[in-house]
């Protein structure tokens, strides 16, 4: 069921028309639609059944308050990467005993934090952050959860910038290195091993990688029962795609009773608890981005069809060429068809929003973007001093501004002139 749909020819969040949403408060702004964040969450936690288990939302997908809000309140954990996530969690009334806290450079003031409100894990990713956290957990008198996040060398087979999980990535520790470093967890007086934890890329579209990668694990577990280190979660990451085009990726319950399967082989497996890290998959289709078009402008090789929405506000086309689909709001009126690419206001040639697109539209109608409620505002920028665009969020027939637009003042906020006559 999609909460994004056409009633009489003009496109609604739930029960809104988005014509109505952007006449009330300006292009270009982001629309998230409540029952299917809502949805998609649930669609995780049903599919987990009664396996023991904790859904640790991927904040950077989506960090609304309003979201956090919401998922917090069906019981979600946090995936966090930063303080300014942990604060954004612990603002919206999440509980830090769900959070767990990823990223290559924890600084030391961000580990403080997160002991001092007693967060569920560190995901470590190196020998150097075990140390900085042992000594930071030392100083605080406090003992710290960990899991390593052990890197697999599985292909994502996803785009080489959101895979995560090879050799050469930036992330996680090698697979044959984890068992030392394991060791060292083990022997260091102010962490306590808890779990094991990977992520092996974004927009998956096929169950193989994270099987590969469960076995691996599943591998690497083995010998560390055999040290003496025992685990009580498994931390699968997230990663999990969602239909932008024709892509046809796993549901959440075809993924998760593979791995139960899996799992299920393996000596103590039921009782293992399982940590997922879902971004995309919950938020990327509760979501949509609506702009007006400016201008349209005909060329001798290509038309452009020029948004009120640029790069700034949106991101993933002009930094991954990544497709997502483009719909006028109102296709009541009748217009003539032509291919555009769809493209926004800022002074570079990488600004679209879509290329070679079929749109019936003229000058002043909307379209939406859809799939924008993840790694969209989440993203987005001041370049060419465009103010950021407000988010609004539909519930049945209310709509809720989430996020005011910000105003051309805020762009400077926290600037200073030099002083006069200074030096
Ligand atoms: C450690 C970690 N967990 C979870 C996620 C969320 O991933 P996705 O949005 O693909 O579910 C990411 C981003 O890829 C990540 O880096
Ligand atoms: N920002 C990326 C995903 C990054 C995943 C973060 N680990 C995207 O829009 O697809």
């Amino acid at each position: 069921m999609d909460y994004f749909n056409y009633r009489d020819g003009v496109l609604y969040a739930e029960d809104v028309p988005l014509s109505r949403i952007a006449d009330e408060h300006g292009t270009p702004c982001y629309v998230y639609s409540k029952a299917t964040f809502e949805r998609h969450f649930r669609a995780y936690t049903e599919a987990l059944g009664g396996h023991p288990h904790l859904i640790c939302y991927a904040v950077k997908a989506n960090s609304n308050l309003a979201v956090l809000g919401l998922l917090a309140k069906l019981g979600a954990g946090f995936d966090i990467v930063s303080i300014g996530e942990l604060e954004r969690v612990l603002n919206a009334g999440g509980d830090p005993a769900k959070v767990v806290f990823s990223g290559v450079a924890k600084q030391a003031h961000e580990m403080a934090r997160a002991l001092e409100v007693g967060i569920k894990c560190f995901n470590v990713e190196s020998r150097p952050e075990l140390e900085r956290l042992n000594r930071v957990a030392g100083e605080l008198g406090k003992i710290a959860p960990v899991s390593l996040r052990v890197n697999p060398d599985v292909d994502a087979g996803t785009h080489p910038y959101i895979s995560t999980g090879l050799k050469d990535n930036k992330f996680g520790i090698p697979v044959d290195e984890a068992l030392d470093v394991y060791e060292l967890a083990a022997s260091l007086p102010n962490l306590k091993v808890k779990g094991l934890d990977c992520h092996i890329g974004s927009q998956l579209t096929e169950t193989a990688p994270f099987l590969d990668a469960l076995d691996r694990l599943l591998m690497l577990m083995e010998r560390l029962r055999e040290r003496g280190i025992e685990i009580e979660h498994l931390d699968l990451g997230g990663g999990l795609g969602v239909p932008y085009r024709d892509e046809k990726p796993p549901q959440p319950f075809d993924y998760a009773s593979q791995l139960l399967a899996r799992l299920s082989r393996w000596e103590g497996g039921e009782a293992l608890t399982l940590l997922f890290e879902p971004g995309r998959s919950i938020a990327a289709n509760a979501g949509v981005m609506l702009t007006r078009v400016e201008f349209l402008k005909p060329g001798e090789t290509k038309n452009f069809a020029i948004v009120d929405a640029a790069m700034n506000d949106l991101i993933r086309p002009a930094l991954y060429q990544a497709w997502q689909a483009i719909v006028p709001v109102d296709t009541r009126q009748t217009r003539e068809s032509a291919l555009y690419d769809v493209v926004g206001p800022v002074c570079e040639t990488g600004d679209f929003l879509g290329k070679e697109r079929e749109l019936a539209i003229d000058e002043g109608d909307l379209l939406a973007v859809r799939s924008a409620g993840a790694y969209g505002f989440v993203m987005a920028s001041n370049y060419n001093s465009r103010p950021r665009a407000a988010e609004l969020m539909v519930d049945g027939d209310s709509c809720h501004v989430v996020r005011a637009r910000e105003t051309v003042v805020s762009l400077w906020a926290g600037e200073a002139l030099l002083p006069e006559g200074g030096h």
